[in-house]
């Protein structure tokens, strides 16, 4: 479905006036105050002091539209808005929710009916889990566009859904690097009990048995040992495994061979790593590609008497396939600590086997990882509710830091040449072809586009829709509404040192509500620039213009004649108008001109039917930025 502008024009030829849809800006004002991607304004040299437990950062950056330039204790903020809501649904370390703590409302709320979910979320601005919450789309639907960050304490994002997420505009964040070596450790600790029946040798005698015959184990030093995915906790198993003296290779598609190759690691293929290893233990994500890829066909292959340990996730095995690999013999033991199900039933197959060893998922369970994991996502969330973009977005692009700051004014031009250009167009077809094109020196592979045309779609969206736009649901919403958002970078001479020389947002394919902004390919065509931080208006149409981009805008396409900016100053004047900035744009001198007026406050109806009637003007239009 294509979009309709609605936005307020006024053509002098008949002077029709259309009431101006509501400005996003104060509908965003409020919801932005925490929200991720705030209405973002850059505000040159203004610091930000992040202060918490574990870091003091300062920089340059960002500030919203209403001048949040400090976050930090309620103590230094003055702001009236109400603290976020962050509800904690799982057992997260003291340090993390003291940290939350200090800067939102915190609702530790455990064990929680699918229900009771449903509710709390509605009213809560983030949320935190770890892997026993089933953040499903039902969650997203009752939240109604509240939920603003979901935070995983951990790894593993298989319990979010996260397509919902992305369509609610939700960030998804998790821990990702705290918890490996917890991870790691429980991976060996399987190991190595399994090798030697800790588990089973502890329950017999426990059962006031002593059978020393039959808990002899198997030795690991030259055994082989496949590690199935070399990620950060894979490569902490072979780290530790090769310490053991056995032999690791591993299998991960997508790993690097020199990384393997450091660590005195072989990278093979799927078969060969399972074919020829006397252990293999599984450090995949679920995901649909992994799901249930050790099954009947899998086990068969394996060598017989293979041991297989698994701390990443239980719906990457088959268990009826396992129980049944079991009991054949092909696999000698398990040692497992996940579940495709988790509690398991008390009765599973799988767990009362004699030949297998279970723990509940305790992989991440260490005090450290526990604190650490907590601190890690709590600073992620909080950091998403100040706008901050996270590190650790699972469902949003990653921008550094320093490419943040950088883009900073780009982001706020961006965003106003998408209002400036859908308010331009009119006519029953609606917007659907977007072309932008970013003109810079840098090389083509040197400048991070996803979060301009985040801010440019979001641009065009909002003023003619309820729909919320931010990072995360940017490409989504846009495909929704049938727009189809090109880009183009052209490499132009200028100096390297700023990332972007101009911005051109072109709408095809649409009639234009002022003929003026038609450029010479038949498209509406604005294009901007950054000048000493401030965002600009340089071109609509095919004239050229210089207007600073604050407060509303009048074009006016004219005669180039004298006396024009006195008259139309004039009428503005009269009702109090303030102008703050007013350029003229011409092609051919005394032919016909643009007028681009920036005005601090909206002129009434009377004003703008004056501005019109100045015999001179051929057409006007008022724009709200
Ligand atoms: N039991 C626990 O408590 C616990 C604790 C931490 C992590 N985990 C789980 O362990 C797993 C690994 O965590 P991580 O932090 O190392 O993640 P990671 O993203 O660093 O590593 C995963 C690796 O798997 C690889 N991979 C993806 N698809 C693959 C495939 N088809 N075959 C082989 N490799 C593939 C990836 O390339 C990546 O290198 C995750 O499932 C995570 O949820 C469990
Ligand atoms: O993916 C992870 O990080 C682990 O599975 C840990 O899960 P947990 O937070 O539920 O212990």
């Amino acid at each position: 479905m294509a979009i309709s502008s609605s936005c307020s024009s006024v053509k002098a030829v008949n002077s029709r006036w259309t009431t101006p849809s509501p400005s996003p800006v104060s509908k965003l004002a409020v919801f932005h105050r925490h929200s991720l991607l705030p209405n973002l304004r850059y505000t040159p040299n203004v610091k930000l002091t992040v202060t918490n437990a574990s870091r003091t950062v300062e920089q340059t950056t960002l500030t919203e539209d209403h001048k949040f330039s400090t976050v930090g204790s309620d103590q230094d903020d003055p702001s009236p808005f109400p603290k976020p809501k962050i509800l904690v649904a799982e057992k997260l370390g003291e340090a993390g929710v003291n940290l939350l703590r200090e800067f939102g409302d915190v609702d530790c709320s455990y064990e929680l009916s699918p229900e009771d979910l449903k509710k709390k979320v509605s009213e809560s601005d983030a949320l935190i889990v770890r892997s026993g919450t089933k953040v499903t789309r039902e969650v997203f639907e009752a939240a109604q566009g509240k939920l603003k960050v979901v935070g995983r304490a951990g790894v593993g994002i298989d319990n979010v859904d996260l397509q919902a997420a992305t369509e609610y505009g939700c960030l998804v964040v998790n821990a990702p690097t705290a918890n490996t070596v917890a991870a790691a450790e429980h991976g060996i600790a399987l190991l190595t009990s399994m090798a030697r029946n800790v588990a089973q040798a502890d329950a017999s005698i426990k059962a006031g048995k002593w059978e020393r015959s039959k808990y002899v184990g198997v030795s690991l030093v030259g055994k082989t040992l496949a590690v199935m995915g070399f990620g950060k906790v894979g490569t902490e198993v072979a780290r530790r495994a090769k310490g053991l003296g056995m032999n690791v290779i591993s299998h991960d598609p997508y790993a690097p061979a020199d990384r393997a190759r450091a660590l005195g690691v072989d990278l093979v293929s799927f078969d060969q790593a399972i074919a020829t290893a006397e252990f293999v233990s599984l450090h995949m994500p679920l995901t649909p590609a992994t799901k249930k890829v050790f099954n009947d066909d899998t086990f068969s292959k394996m060598k017989k008497g293979v041991r297989l340990i698994n701390v990443a996730r239980g719906g990457v095995i088959d268990e009826d396939a396992l129980v049944r690999a079991l009991d054949s013999g092909i696999v000698a033991q398990a040692a497992l600590d996940v579940f495709c199900e988790e509690p398991p039933s008390k009765d599973s197959k799988l767990i009362q086997h004699e030949n297998v060893t279970v723990t509940p998922h305790l992989g991440a369970s260490t005090k450290e990882a526990q604190e650490g994991v907590a601190i890690e996502i709590a600073e992620a969330v909080a950091g998403a509710l100040k706008g901050e973009l996270s590190a650790t977005a699972v469902n949003a692009p990653m921008v550094a830091p320093e490419v943040l700051s950088e883009l900073a004014p780009y982001i706020v031009l961006a965003e106003k040449l998408g209002r400036l250009a859908v308010q331009l167009a009119s006519g029953g077809k609606g917007v659907q072809s977007i072309k932008v094109v970013y003109r810079s020196a840098r090389d083509r592979d040197d400048l991070d586009t996803r979060l301009l045309r985040a801010m440019i779609t979001k641009g065009i969206i909002e003023p003619i829709s309820d729909s919320y736009v931010n990072l995360v649901n940017a490409d989504f919403i846009a495909k929704q509404k049938g727009l189809r958002i090109s880009e183009e970078r052209m490499v132009v001479e200028s100096s390297p040192e700023y990332p972007i020389d101009s911005i051109q947002v072109q709408i095809s394919n649409v009639e234009s509500n002022f003929a003026g902004a038609v450029s010479d390919c038949g498209a509406i065509s604005i294009e901007g620039r950054v000048k000493y931080g401030v965002p600009h208006l340089t071109c609509v149409g095919s004239f050229s213009v210089d207007v600073s981009l604050e407060g509303n805008l009048i074009l006016c396409r004219q005669v180039d004649q004298p006396g024009m900016i006195g008259q139309v100053g004039n009428i503005l004047g009269k009702q109090n108008v303030n102008v703050n900035f007013m350029s003229v744009g011409r092609k051919v001198v005394r032919k016909q001109a643009i007028m681009a007026i920036g005005v601090d406050e909206e002129p009434d109806k009377k004003t703008l039917e004056r501005i019109g009637g100045v015999s001179a003007i051929e057409e006007f239009v008022f724009l709200k930025l």
